[in-house]
């Protein structure tokens, strides 16, 4: 039996709100949080790329996909970087300085060089038909202490090349179906196709598992305005760069610490001319969109700099901060 495929995350994610917040097989409540629940959750994505939803009661906060990713791929796991995009993060650092749990990065990505990812690449180079590209996530007894906030909520990451594709398989414990599961897609899509251009085959499928896939009820409005929304023509989904590296990751990890830090501000002109792909000269700009709201004191956002996003990720921009938008000029 396999799962179904949707052409797009857009598709799938509108399918899974409806099956849990409509057809939920229980209401459960467990530390504070009551849910709709469905259990054994699965779909495939023909095409990973298509990873952000096109819903503007989602108010996808692109920032932080980008965000979060650049941060698993970076192998830490302070929140100082990942809850300047998402402080509601914050609460989740048991000692107020480490996430144990939410933090992919250490468990993938360290030591460079060495890591489960690495080692899974290794292994795939040598062996591409191999079926042990796992990469865990949750540890052996990492929910025995019941006050730790942060228990991982993947288990693991796999890889398999088939047909000269690298098809992802990810496997959850659980997925809150209205936030963590459209931040989860988007890195593990990203992290899927980073890893083929590393390995230099085509990008096959992604494959999403979840045990328990839930709807926190007060969640419940939001996902029903979604799913009224009418249905949207698919966003154009641009592919990663094939130069894309470890040395691209660390130049686009400088100019998020320097715009976080407030330590320079970008124009559009000075972007545009970074020795960057215009696919990794957006993340930057979207950096410097989250540095003008954030440091600004609630300045709008220059145009400028606006008028240089995607139309995707403007719309994405507006869609989730129309109180910081400049009062004239181009808004999609
Ligand atoms: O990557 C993540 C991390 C967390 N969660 C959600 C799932 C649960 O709703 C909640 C964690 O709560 P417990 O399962 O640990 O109780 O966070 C996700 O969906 N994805």
């Amino acid at each position: 039996m396999q799962p179904p495929v949707f052409a797009t995350f857009h598709d799938a994610y509108r399918a899974v709100l409806e099956l849990v917040s409509t057809h939920p097989q229980h209401e459960t409540s467990t530390r504070g949080n009551h849910s709709r629940e469905r259990l054994n959750v699965s779909f495939t994505l023909a095409d990973p790329r298509h990873r952000t939803p096109a819903l503007a009661a989602r108010r996808t906060n692109i920032v932080f996909n980008y965000a979060e990713v650049l941060w698993y791929l970076s192998g830490r796991d302070d929140v100082e970087m990942i809850g300047y995009y998402a402080p509601r993060l914050r609460t989740l650092a048991a000692d107020g300085r480490r996430l144990t749990g939410t933090a992919y990065g250490p468990r993938l990505f360290a030591p460079r060089g060495d890591s489960q990812f690495d080692r899974a690449l290794e292994l795939l180079g040598k062996d591409p038909d191999s079926k042990r590209a796992a990469m865990t996530i949750m540890r052996p007894g990492e929910f025995a202490d019941p006050a730790n906030p942060d228990v991982a909520c993947t288990l693991a990451v796999q890889f398999l090349i088939r047909a000269g594709h690298l098809h992802t398989v990810v496997f959850m414990r659980g997925n809150d179906a209205l936030i963590g599961l459209l931040c989860d897609v988007f890195s593990f899509t990203f992290l899927a196709e980073f890893a083929a251009l590393q390995l230099g085959v085509g990008l096959g499928t992604y494959t999403h598992h979840v045990a328990s896939m839930h709807l926190n009820t007060p969640d419940l409005p939001q996902a029903q305005a979604i799913l009224a929304e009418p249905a949207a023509p698919p966003a154009p989904a641009e592919a990663m760069p094939v130069g894309t590296t470890w040395t691209t990751v660390a130049q686009i990890l400088h100019w998020e610490e320097q715009l976080r830090a407030g330590r320079c501000a970008l124009t559009a002109a000075q972007v545009a001319a970074l020795p960057l792909e215009p696919y990794w000269q957006q993340v930057v700009l979207l950096w410097e969109v989250y540095r003008q709201i954030t440091h600004q004191g609630g300045q709008p956002i220059t145009a400028e700099v606006l008028a240089a996003l995607t139309p995707q990720h403007r719309w994405l921009i507006a869609c989730r901060w129309p109180d910081r938008l400049p009062s004239t000029g181009e808004r999609r």
